[in-house]
């Protein structure tokens, strides 16, 4: 399946035409290679007609219109206006303690294995991690995973659903193809289906589980749970005064649950500390700066505070490298042209065509980012207008990822954390680890570390 390979399919298709800035990967659609087609496709400069998401988010959307799928600018615009303080500086602080306690419980289980020295998989970890954090701030639902170290039910459900989203998003017929695929009766699809249904259905019921819980706290103590979903609750349009009713809110969740939750997170920490252990000169590099930073840190085990953290460029600096060279959305975000058609790059191209720079090209384009397949944080010290524009990991323009302070708080506090209590080395040195694609592109194998703790306990 095409579907299953698509980014590495559009690169060989560039790698196989050098200097191309447009290869067509579709009867109606076109991805380009280029900072000019960036511009042009996602942002919205002076007088210029934005292109709205394209059929293929329709694959995705769940129970009602969500902000990450809507494809209309109209309603997005007035979800983002309800939602942006939601994300806020100041929203940030709320959520913290969230991100402590799972913090705090990853680190539980960093700690048997630095007692028994056992090689781990250090990136399912991680999975559990972010699965667990995104239930508390998308839900107000613990899943309890890093405590009984299995993935919950709730996030085979999350993947299979997607999968199913990824074939309908193959099929021509819009809004339609998801019921169209729905009727398919080969087992497999049929299988997707089903766990798509009890996905939805797990959604509205943690929901209600959430409203009565937040009725009990409320009653309890006079104070709602700050979480994502409180400030979607409290959220209202300032022009019209409206809220979102059950639906739309059960529609953000999922779609956070997927979108969010499901592994872009996850993915981004597995490469920070797999090119950690591959640069041993850059892990020292943090390691000093982590201890001159907070000298009495090593023994504790409870996660360094966002605002201390967030100060240390090279971490900073490090993720944004790791989402260049490897961004979990590493396709192109489709987008259609104006119905008037438009000029891309010299090119014009008729109305209703679906068309997308792919995160995952445009990363390694070698004229902005020279030696591009190379891990290099530094890189980011100083920074062109090129290489920002190129930079697609978190999206670009007025669909950009709302989540991205909530996401660099969780990974960076996460990331500091882990340095400051434990030694980390690869199993195996010398593995190479590359991608496999279903909707986000995640490691292609299992690598397995070995941690010890730079303090002993007796
Ligand atoms: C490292 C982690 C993350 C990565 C790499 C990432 C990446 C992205 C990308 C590339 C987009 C643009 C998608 C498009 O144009 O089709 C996006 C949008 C979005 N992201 Fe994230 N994301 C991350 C974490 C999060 C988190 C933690 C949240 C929520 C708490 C979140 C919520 C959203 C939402 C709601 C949108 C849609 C925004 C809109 O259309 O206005 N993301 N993300």
């Amino acid at each position: 399946l095409k579907e299953q390979r698509r980014t590495k399919w559009v690169n060989t298709q560039f790698d196989q035409n050098p200097g191309a800035v447009a290869v067509r990967t579709g009867p109606k659609a076109v991805s380009f290679n280029h900072p000019d087609a960036v511009k042009a496709i996602y942002g919205h400069g002076k007088g210029q007609e934005e292109f709205g998401k394209s059929s293929w988010y329709d694959a995705f959307s769940t129970t009602g219109e969500s902000l990450f799928f809507t494809r209309s600018k109209k309603r997005h615009a007035m979800k983002r206006r309800m939602v942006a303080h939601g994300f806020s500086a100041q929203s940030l602080q709320l959520f913290e303690p969230y991100v402590d306690l799972t913090i705090e419980k990853f680190m539980k289980r960093m700690d048997e294995f630095a007692r028994t020295g056992e090689p781990f998989d250090i990136y399912f970890w991680f999975e559990l991690f972010t699965m667990d954090l995104m239930g508390e701030l998308a839900l107000g639902n613990n899943f309890g995973l890093l405590e009984v170290g299995t993935p919950a039910r709730y996030s085979k459900l999350v993947e299979l659903s997607q999968r199913f989203g990824n074939l309908s998003g193959i099929l021509p017929f819009g809004k339609y193809s998801k019921k169209v695929l729905s009727w398919v009766p080969l087992p497999y699809v049929q299988h997707l289906w089903k766990a798509r249904v009890e996905y939805l259905e797990y959604a509205r019921h943690a929901l209600e589980q959430r409203f009565r819980n937040d009725r009990a706290q409320a009653e309890q103590t006079g104070k709602q749970r700050q979480d994502i979903m409180q400030r979607f609750i409290e959220a209202v349009d300032p022009d019209t005064g409206r809220r979102m009713d059950f639906d739309e809110l059960r529609a953000e969740t999922s779609s956070l649950m997927q979108v969010a939750g499901a592994s872009t997170g996850s993915v981004t920490m597995n490469w920070m500390i797999y090119y950690l252990c591959k640069n041993p000169e850059i892990k020292t590099r943090l390691i000093n700066e982590l201890d001159t930073e907070f000298p009495q840190q090593k023994d504790s085990g409870k996660p360094l505070p966002y605002t201390q953290v967030n100060t240390i460029r090279l971490i900073e600096h490090a993720e944004i490298e790791c989402l260049r060279l490897h961004p979990p959305i590493g396709y192109a975000m489709p987008r259609d042209t104006p119905p008037s058609g438009a000029v891309i790059c010299n090119y014009f191209l008729p109305g209703g065509v679906a068309v997308g720079v792919p995160a995952a090209t445009i990363g390694r384009n070698a004229a902005v980012y020279p030696d591009p397949n190379s891990f290099q944080p530094d890189r980011w010290t100083y920074v062109t207008t090129e290489m920002k524009t190129c930079f697609l990991g978190l999206g670009f323009g007025s669909r950009q990822c709302i989540g991205r302070n909530v996401a660099n708080q969780f990974v960076v506090k996460m990331i500091a954390s882990l340095p400051v209590r434990y030694e980390g080395e690869m199993e195996e040195p010398g593995l190479v680890l590359g991608t496999k694609e279903f909707t986000i592109l995640k490691p292609d194998r299992e690598y397995r570390v070995v941690l010890k703790r730079r303090v002993e306990k007796p």
